[in-house]
């Protein structure tokens, strides 16, 4: 088994009165995708965004690499090496893709104070990088974000992830209202983040989408981790759907008859 990456350890998510998260544990280990997946209001996204510096957390702890660290902040999850793209991808549709691959991180030239931004590098870094995730076709580094197709907006994300060497890439829900084939150039990018040693939590009601490229699921319901190990190549969708739902289909069968 390859070295732990990340622990979340007992976290509690209390939003009032209502108790989202209850003393949940997740772990992802260094090479490791992670398949994250529960029904509506099970609390994926809380925890992601516990992780991502989000939200805060009620109690629990979060650990690097077993060291216990703090993450009050998107900067905080980052400067951990964890970073999170969300369905909407929060891209700057106004800018070009070569921006927003550096976006907030932009390399500068020219003196102090009197600095402006390398644009000549963005442009070569970015060819580079469209190139190896395999979306330098038809696209120029300068091609604004709002015209490219969602599923080309989750590849220049996940590529901004993999350029700043994040070791976890968490995507939430990254195939949703995509196409067959966007959505393939999604799953084969995370495998490609595997393969060049990064680390994912993949978020998706998909399930079809889940078992083509984790290595474990863990299921989510009510709040809680109901199972945290499950092989997707030794378990079937209807098992794992199963687990989600927490109806067995004798339960199904019975309340029909
Ligand atoms: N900002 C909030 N304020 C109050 N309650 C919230 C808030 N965000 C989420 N919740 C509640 O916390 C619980 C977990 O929600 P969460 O969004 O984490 O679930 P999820 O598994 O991501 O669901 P979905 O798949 O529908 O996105 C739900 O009961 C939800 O209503």
């Amino acid at each position: 088994m390859a070295n732990e990456l990340i622990r979340m350890q007992n976290i509690c998510k209390h939003y009032g009165h209502l108790q989202a998260l209850s003393n949940v544990n997740l772990t992802v280990h260094e090479n490791e995708i992670v398949g994250l997946l529960g029904d509506n209001g099970a609390g994926k996204s809380t925890l992601i965004k516990a992780l991502s510096g989000a939200i805060p957390i009620t109690s629990g702890d979060i650990l690097v690499r077993g060291k216990k660290v703090d993450i009050r902040s998107t900067q905080d999850a980052i400067a951990n090496g964890i970073e999170t793209i969300y369905q909407d991808s929060a891209l700057v549709p106004q800018l070009s893709v070569a921006r927003n691959l550096f976006l907030g991180r932009e390399p500068l030239v020219g003196p102090r104070f009197f600095n402006r931004l390398d644009h000549r590098k963005m442009d070569e870094v970015a060819r580079d990088l469209l190139k190896r995730v395999g979306i330098s076709k038809n696209i120029p580094p300068l091609t604004q974000i709002s015209s490219l197709s969602g599923g080309e907006r989750q590849a220049v994300a996940i590529a901004r992830a993999m350029f700043f060497d994040s070791d976890l890439i968490v995507l939430d829900e990254p195939t949703n209202n995509l196409g067959v084939a966007e959505t393939k150039g999604v799953l084969r990018f995370v495998r490609h983040a595997r393969d060049t040693g990064h680390s994912c939590i993949f978020i998706a009601h998909n399930i079809h989408h889940v078992f083509q490229v984790v290595d474990r699921i863990v299921v989510m319901r009510g709040g809680k981790v109901v199972a945290d190990d499950i092989n997707p190549k030794c378990s079937s969708v209807a098992e794992v759907e199963q687990v989600i739902t927490g109806i067995s289909e004798d339960d199904v069968s019975a309340a029909v008859a």
